[in-house]
């Protein structure tokens, strides 16, 4: 077994794990062209914003018909089948039938065509394991997906980690896609950033080398309260890799279990460190079992989310920073170090940069949390790109609470909305907010919007200290009322300034927050 988690760690190129039976041909150049294009294709970002260059290359493959919006490309199926028949009736059916320098273009074309066929299989095991919760669902299809894969060519620990690989693609999707509603354009760029984050900018690449490496990306996910980050990071850590077992032929792990999330605003300081590194039996008064922490408890290739980082102290900073660097931890009361082999992300709603300058978060810990940061949009930016987001995100509202999305209902809460809140509500509490709203017009018919939240810790409190400036001050107040009205005119108008001032003011904050 791996120390990562697997006994699926053999590396995929080169293959020289079959025996060669075939004589040796190589691609003509047409075939090389072709199965070029195709994995371009196939290992772009599903998500990506250059959908004219895939939409391009997609029609260069199958004519003129459009790339589908779905990762499964199953369109570029049948000229592909046209091109792997040629092959096999020239005798080419296996990796191992062309010479090295085309092998790796074969391979991905036999990968692809294996998962696609499957897709439909690996969709309705999503389903399944969701059912059925902690314990791995049977993969009923696994051992004729295997033999396919060996047929051509593949060696039985790679055909277990092609399996790995389909079902994380299928799951990425499925949770990256459909998890979260929306499709304005930064709803587009989220979703581009979370693939990115499962996959890296190079996919062909995480799958040669780094599918079991990332437990060193930490990520931190930014944006205002509400806005969906514990959705955002529940997606990164259900769409993680699972090794499948050969000796079960089950996966490792259900993927309702390899997420794990924390709000540490919730915990006191003196209960923090237990929770998250566990303690023995009699380490301090009350510790009357021995109790896993979160950080034991999450599984390899698994996701441990800290919500509300920029609450914790700074001895917790560093502790966890600790952690991050060495990837072992010790339990309260413990002298034995255990191994972390998860994944961290982290969230605020809070101003990191102002913690930064005000001594509250370790530059360090910073550094170290932010391999990757992912702006979560607000909800009056989404709805300022895309109006017709509201209706989508009603209607999922809706179906959450009612259990269906009756149209009539959908209308009835739009109807509302549209006459109790001005049409630039900036939503203050995000979707959060809007599933409160829903709630409420389902009881009583009415929504009169929310206060915005205000940050207290950062300015409000300092202000009443006496420690803020007169421009300070203002431009928290302009940021204020900003984020509470979403426009800089309404601003202007109840301070009294003029809307270029204002606008000056609210942007000083926003480059402050870069
Ligand atoms: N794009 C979305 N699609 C569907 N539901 C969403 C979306 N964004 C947020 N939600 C829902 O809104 C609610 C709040 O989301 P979530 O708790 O993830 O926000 P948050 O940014 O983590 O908030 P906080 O900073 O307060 O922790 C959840 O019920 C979540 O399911």
């Amino acid at each position: 077994m791996s120390p990562r988690g697997g006994n699926i760690g053999v590396p995929l190129l080169p293959l020289y794990s079959q025996p060669v039976t075939v004589k040796q041909q190589p691609l003509t150049s047409e075939e090389r062209e072709f199965f070029a294009l195709l994995t371009e294709v196939i290992f772009s970002n599903p998500f990506s914003f250059q959908k004219d260059r895939l939409a391009s290359l997609g029609s260069q493959i199958q004519g003129p018909t459009p790339v589908p919006d779905d990762h499964h490309y199953s369109a570029l199926i049948p000229p592909l089948e046209q091109w792997l028949a040629r092959l096999e009736s020239r005798g080419l059916c296996r990796i191992q039938a062309v010479p090295l320098q085309d092998r790796r273009l074969l391979q991905y074309a036999f990968l692809f065509q294996l998962y696609d066929r499957y897709v439909a299989q690996w969709d309705q095991l999503i389903q399944t394991q969701m059912v059925k919760g902690a314990a791995p669902a049977p993969v009923p299809f696994a051992e004729e997906l295997i033999d396919k894969l060996q047929n051509r060519g593949f060696s039985i620990e790679e055909a277990g980690r092609y399996l790995a690989l389909f079902y994380q693609l299928r799951r990425a999707y499925f949770f990256i896609a459909h998890a979260l509603v929306g499709d304005s354009p930064s709803m587009t760029r989220l979703r581009h950033a979370l693939w990115n984050n499962v996959f890296t900018t190079d996919a062909r690449f995480y799958a040669d080398h780094l599918w079991d490496r990332m437990e060193d990306f930490s990520t931190l996910l930014l944006g205002e309260t509400g806005t969906g980050k514990g959705s955002a990071a529940a997606a990164i850590g259900r769409s993680g890799l699972i090794p499948f077992d050969l000796k079960s032929r089950r996966f490792t792990y259900s993927f309702t279990e390899t997420f794990i999330a924390i709000n540490l605003s919730q915990f006191p300081e003196s209960l923090i460190e237990s929770e998250l590194f566990g303690h023995r039996k009699g380490a301090f008064t009350g510790a009357i079992d021995n109790h896993k922490g979160l950080f034991q408890r999450c599984s390899p290739h698994g996701a441990l989310f800290l919500d509300e980082i920029g609450d914790v102290s700074v001895p917790v900073q560093i502790k966890l920073l600790n952690v991050l660097q060495e990837r072992q931890f010790t339990p309260v009361g413990s002298h034995s170090p255990l191994r972390f082999a998860g994944r961290v992300i982290a969230a605020t709603h809070r101003s990191l940069p102002a913690l930064r300058r005000e001594g509250q978060f370790r530059d360090d810990f910073y550094y170290r949390l932010s391999s990757d940061v992912i702006e979560v949009p607000p909800l009056r930016r989404r709805l300022q790109e895309s109006p017709a987001e509201l209706k989508q995100l009603v209607g999922l509202l809706a179906k959450r609470l009612t259990g269906q999305a009756a149209e009539d209902l959908i209308d009835r809460i739009l109807q509302v909305l549209n006459k109790c809140l001005p049409a630039d509500y900036a939503w203050p509490g995000n979707v959060r907010e809007l599933e409160q709203a829903v709630r409420r017009i389902i009881l009583k018919g009415d929504y009169q919007g929310a206060e915005a939240p205000t940050d207290h810790g950062s300015w409000l409190c300092q202000a009443t200290q006496g420690k803020l400036s007169a421009p300070q001050l203002l431009a928290a107040y302009c940021q204020m009322l900003y984020r509470r009205h979403g426009t800089y005119e309404a601003v202007a108008t109840i301070t009294a300034l003029d809307r270029r001032t204002v606008k000056k003011h609210v942007q000083a904050g926003a480059s402050k927050e870069d």
